[in-house]
């Protein structure tokens, strides 16, 4: 079994708190090995109320006790982050950021320092069914690379992308959870239209929506074919998936992808 990684999170908001409790649940960090750095009291009350066990830092204290940095700020705040004074400063570190759209270049410049991994992970991690795409700055080692894919691995899948690809990443599973959270709530909506009461609506379509996801992912076989093999002729479901295509369905999840990964370039754009 791998050493805990020695490792630094800065912010623990959202995803911040997915990755951390993902990873403690995976034993990949321990709270010997963690040290969290955030800002305001409001937010370090959730941790002391929920995970009192982690120890909560300054940026150089925390830094100088880890292998690994990761930045889980707001955009905007990356740069606040990077101007901190830090002696000895980044040297030594892997650093990682999974701030939409902040490009490596930026990170790299920000932190005078090319040890960088540009993550976009997404909050299922919190239950380790993540799944993260990476790209690397030119002075990531293959030793680095193995330590991304096990602190990532740990919470999900973790694939190696080009920098190219990252905003995409972000349209299909950074934002992902957050369409399929509303596709959960809309079928138990629909279905206490129908007349179920709410808790069997929800249980029914947060079910529905897991089983058919491992069902994709374990038989390996086309959504598509799986969705035929729901539809009998003449039947219900032909009836149902007709008018979601009427409705336009398949192009506003395709546009809500585009829109989300056009909103990452915006972000990696804006200074
Ligand atoms: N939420 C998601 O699903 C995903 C988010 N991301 C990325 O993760 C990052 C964080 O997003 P999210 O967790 O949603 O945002 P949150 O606002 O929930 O979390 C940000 C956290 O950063 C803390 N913070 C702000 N400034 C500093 C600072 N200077 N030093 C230390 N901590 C600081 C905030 O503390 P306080 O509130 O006390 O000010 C807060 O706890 C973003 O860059 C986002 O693009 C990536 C993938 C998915
Ligand atoms: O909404 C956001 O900007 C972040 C990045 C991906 C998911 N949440």
């Amino acid at each position: 079994m791998n050493q805990p990684i020695k490792l630094t999170v800065v912010g623990g908001g959202q995803m911040g708190r997915a990755l951390i409790c993902g990873m403690m649940a995976a034993k990949t960090v321990t709270a010997e090995s963690l040290r969290l750095v955030n800002s305001s009291a409001i937010s370090g009350q959730w941790w002391s109320e929920n995970h009192p066990e982690v120890v909560i830092s300054d940026l150089e204290t925390a830094v100088q006790a880890s292998d690994v940095v990761l930045l889980a700020v707001k955009p905007h705040a990356i740069a606040g982050v990077a101007k901190q004074p830090l002696s000895g400063c980044w040297d030594g570190k892997l650093v990682l950021s999974v701030a939409a759209g902040v490009g490596l270049e930026s990170l790299c410049k920000g932190i005078n320092h090319r040890r960088v991994v540009r993550v976009m992970p997404n909050t299922p991690s919190l239950v380790g069914a993540g799944a993260s795409g990476f790209c690397c700055a030119e002075d990531v080692t293959e030793q680095d690379r193995a330590t991304v894919e096990q602190l990532l691995g740990a919470v999900g899948i973790a694939i190696q992308v080009t920098e190219s690809q990252m905003d995409a990443v972000t349209g299909v599973s950074g934002s992902g959870p957050a369409y399929v959270c509303l596709m959960v709530e809309a079928l138990a909506d629909g279905g206490v239209l129908a007349g179920l009461p709410r808790p069997i609506a929800m249980q029914l379509a947060t079910q529905t929506v897991f089983g058919t996801a491992k069902m994709i992912a374990e038989t390996g076989r086309h959504p598509g074919e799986l969705k035929d093999s729901v539809a009998s002729p003449g039947g219900t479901t032909i009836a149902a998936l007709a008018s979601l295509e009427h409705n336009g369905f398949r192009g506003a999840v395709i546009d809500a992808v585009a829109a989300s990964a056009r909103r990452s370039r915006e972000l990696g754009s804006s200074k």
